[in-house]
């Protein structure tokens, strides 16, 4: 991220696959994140850590205003104008440290806590380009649903998350393209 801000970018534009825990989610929905939970981070673990890099941003930066609100609604009016607006949602996305997916009684805590989607990425990203004062925005795919019920046979796998992103490949190619064409450059924090 740093060495993205050194060479001139201002915006971020990530993307990720995650396990839904909202019930209303469907495996191939996409969520735009309005805000994340950061597991690792209220356990003491942040890409933050360690001596502040003054030259990048403050020693306590601001988390509340990470996910970028015009891209939000940019992003949400551009997937309707490609005809795919209702498989957006918007949604708080929860990393954990990963590599295993997570147990039942997990993933049902982490529902409970407000969590709309479960995964192992892109908040880390999100906090240093944050931190020097890059825009964020971040969207999940749904590729799979988080199990919650001990009856369930379902097992969360790798290869059902593949599966999904490949199904919803071209979709999200044109809706961040499409996105990227219209936001506009300057950076507006
Ligand atoms: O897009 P990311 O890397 O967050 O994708 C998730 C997390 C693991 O890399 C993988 C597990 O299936 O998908
Ligand atoms: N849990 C955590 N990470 C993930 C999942 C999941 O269910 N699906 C894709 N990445």
């Amino acid at each position: 991220m740093r060495v993205f801000k050194l060479m001139g970018v201002q915006t971020m534009i990530m993307t990720n696959a995650a396990g839904g825990l909202n019930p209303d989610y469907r495996v191939g929905d996409v969520m735009i994140l309005k805000d994340h939970i950061n597991l690792p981070g209220l356990g003491g673990t942040n890409p933050l850590m360690g001596p502040n890099e003054d030259r990048f941003g403050l020693r306590f930066p601001c988390t509340s205003d990470a996910y970028d609100r015009d891209l939000r609604a940019l992003a949400l009016s551009v997937g309707a104008e490609l005809g795919f607006g209702d498989l957006l949602r918007e949604g708080v996305y929860c990393v954990q440290g990963g590599p295993n997916f997570e147990s039942i009684a997990e993933c049902r805590m982490l529902r409970i806590m407000g969590a709309d989607a479960i995964g192992m990425s892109t908040v880390h990203e999100v906090l240093v380009a944050r931190h020097c004062g890059m825009r964020c925005f971040a969207l999940s795919l749904v590729s799979n649903m988080a199990i919650m019920d001990y009856d369930s046979v379902e097992r969360a796998n790798h290869d059902e998350v593949l599966e999904t992103g490949r199904l919803r490949a071209k979709q999200l190619e044109s809706l961040v393209s499409e996105l990227v064409d219209r936001m506009e450059t300057h950076n507006t924090c």
